[in-house]
């Protein structure tokens, strides 16, 4: 515990308890750089990094920086006074300034390497130097971690500028896709999901750079415009942003012994995971080999719950990649994600995506990042059978536990003790070929109709699939019947109160944010902030003005529309 007196305590630090110490195997990497330049992080060039749990380095402050918005609701968890949001030492420091930070924090940021699987295969093209020994945090710089009310705090901005990492990139975030990560990451929050969490957004009056997008009411599925848009930095806030992909580098580092401290310097990334995400289900003071099983079986089953979690709600992840799956087992990296209006269990907003990491097929790429987790495990573990098999026993096991938790979640969102397969595959068939918003059905679903009259706020019938309408109608009424009869038991006041809990009203559809990051570009942040308020409260009814806004079908016309409907990679 660092000892400080109150006098010396820089306004926001006063609410730590301490400021955690990193893991300690920083600075390993003593190639390819000037060392003086590497310690003070001032080294921005994209270089191999072949050791070490993180680089040293500087965020590059965006200029003329603006106070956009702040997460209120953390602020309140923190002990933060909102205030403190527009305090001249806070937005130097969220806005990339650490040059005149006071003890005990640091005057230098750090980024992270990591590696890449996609789908559970292996890859390093994505480093330029096609070793892997480049690829991480290119834009993503932490600040601060600090323990307050008991709990750890990674504080990390992205957009911060250049690092090793960057790849020839500018570490730069555009202002559209910070504000859509800013949104999600508390709407996730405000819906009961695992998530990174928003601390503050700040944008740059006058720093501009260019980015490949979609010209207004673009069908193109890729972008056929340059734009140039404002740079922001958004600061996100978790107990560590350890990724399967960063545990990943050390592991294929330790399996192929690339240097001498490869296997010391997994078992410690592994440990430290362990201490920042686990420690209160995992005993530290355990054998490591203990600690490891009981890690898989943890991690399985909050990734196994997360993405049941991300059905519930509509949420496609999009880019469902190792290094974008958080190791503490939370909802990270928000770039070509969506909420969905239809129900498809193909949809996948990312025209990069592909199938593989579409709607319903979420519990397949978790599966994927599940084994390719245990892989980097197993190298600690080679000289131990028994642990070893304990371990594979968990791997094969997350079919049957992501399995576990998709029906538990579909029998919740029907209000109903166990899951039906037959009622649920038969109500799958009726949504797709309605179709119905996924978000409107349930809703209106949780209100316990007597008939199928409120149900129809969902149909889509512009789009409906060439079907009768006379038939439809007739098979969603046998549909609902056979629903009341299994729900018959309960009080229709508590199943419809139960659902409500399960079944948001709101979602934070693309099409509601687009206008949202326009008018934040043109100064107005007004908008932004209506959506901050309405979508902190997915699951209560709100007014009728917001019920009026937020609660309807996505208009037929925004079907196909690039950069809101589909959008390319590009942030
Ligand atoms: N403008 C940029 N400059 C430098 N590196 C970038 C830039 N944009 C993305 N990257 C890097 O490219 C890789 C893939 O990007 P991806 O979109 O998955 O991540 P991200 O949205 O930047 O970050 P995160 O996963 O930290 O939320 C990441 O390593 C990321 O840091
Ligand atoms: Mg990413």
């Amino acid at each position: 515990m660092l000892k400080r007196s109150p006098q010396e305590r820089h306004s926001f630090i006063s609410n730590f308890d301490d400021v955690a110490e990193l893991a300690d195997f920083s600075l390993m990497d003593t190639l390819n750089c000037d060392p003086e330049a590497k310690a003070n992080g001032a080294d921005h060039e994209p270089r191999q990094v072949f050791s070490g749990h993180y680089v040293p380095v500087n965020p590059t402050p965006i200029e003329n920086p603006e106070y956009i918005a702040h997460g209120k609701t953390l602020f309140r968890e923190l002990g933060f006074a909102d205030s403190m949001v527009q305090s001249d030492d806070f937005v130097r420091v969220f806005s990339g300034d650490l040059s005149q930070v006071s003890e005990p924090m640091r005057r230098v940021g750090w980024a992270c390497g990591y590696a890449l699987s996609i789908f559970g295969t292996e890859y390093t093209q994505q480093c330029p130097f096609q070793t892997g020994n480049g690829y991480g945090d290119g834009r993503a710089i932490s600040v601060l971690e600090a323990v307050i009310n008991g709990q750890s705090w990674e504080m990390q901005l992205k957009g911060g500028g250049r690092t090793p990492y960057c790849r020839g990139g500018d570490g730069r975030a555009v202002l559209r896709s910070s504000v859509r990560e800013f949104l999600a990451q508390e709407h996730m929050h405000a819906l009961g999901v695992p998530t990174s969490r928003s601390l503050s957004l700040y944008v740059s009056k006058t720093e501009k750079v260019r980015r490949p997008w979609y010209s207004e009411a673009s069908r193109s599925m890729n972008p056929d415009v340059l734009i140039s848009e404002p740079v922001a930095i958004s600061t996100r806030v978790a107990p560590s942003f350890i990724r399967v992909g960063q545990l990943e580098l050390f592991s294929r580092r330790a399996r192929r012994n690339e240097h001498p401290q490869a296997m010391e310097e997994l078992e410690k990334m592994v440990l430290h995971l362990i201490d920042r995400e686990y420690s209160d289900v995992i005993d530290q003071t355990l054998p490591t080999a203990e600690q490891l099983v009981l890690l898989a079986r943890e991690f399985r089953g909050r990734l196994a719950s997360l993405v049941a979690n991300w059905i519930r709600i509509g949420y496609c992840q999009g880019n469902f990649n190792s290094d974008n799956c958080a190791a503490g087992g939370f909802t990270l990296d928000y770039g070509p994600f969506g909420f969905c209006d239809v129900f498809n269990p193909q949809y996948q907003p990312w025209t990069g995506g592909g199938h593989h990491y579409s709607f319903l097929n979420q519990p397949a790429a978790a599966e994927r990042n599940f084994h390719t987790f245990c892989s980097t495990l197993r190298p600690l573990l080679t000289a131990d059978p028994e642990h070893l098999q304990q371990l594979g026993e968990i791997q094969s096991g997350f079919s049957r536990v992501m399995t576990e938790q998709m029906e538990l979640m579909w029998a919740a969102k029907l209000g109903l003790a166990t899951f039906d397969a037959t009622l649920f595959s038969e109500l799958e068939s009726l949504m797709v070929n309605t179709p119905v918003d996924y978000t409107i059905f349930f809703r209106e679903l949780s209100g316990v109709p007597d008939d199928i009259t409120p149900l129809k706020k969902s149909f889509y019938t512009g789009a409906r699939n060439g079907a009768n309408p006379e038939a439809m109608d007739a098979a969603w009424s046998e549909w609902l019947r056979k629903w009341k009869s299994l729900t018959a038991l309960q009080s229709r006041e508590e199943l419809s109160r139960q659902m409500k809990l399960v079944n948001p009203k709101y979602s934070l559809r693309e099409w509601f944010v687009v206008p949202a990051y326009q008018q934040a570009a043109a100064g107005d942040y007004s908008l932004l902030r209506e959506l901050q308020e309405v979508f902190a409260q997915p699951y209560a009814e709100q007014s009728k003005d917001v019920e009026e806004k937020y609660y309807r079908l996505k208009p037929l016309e925004l079907f196909g529309v690039g950069g809101s409907s589909h959008y390319s990679c590009s942030s």
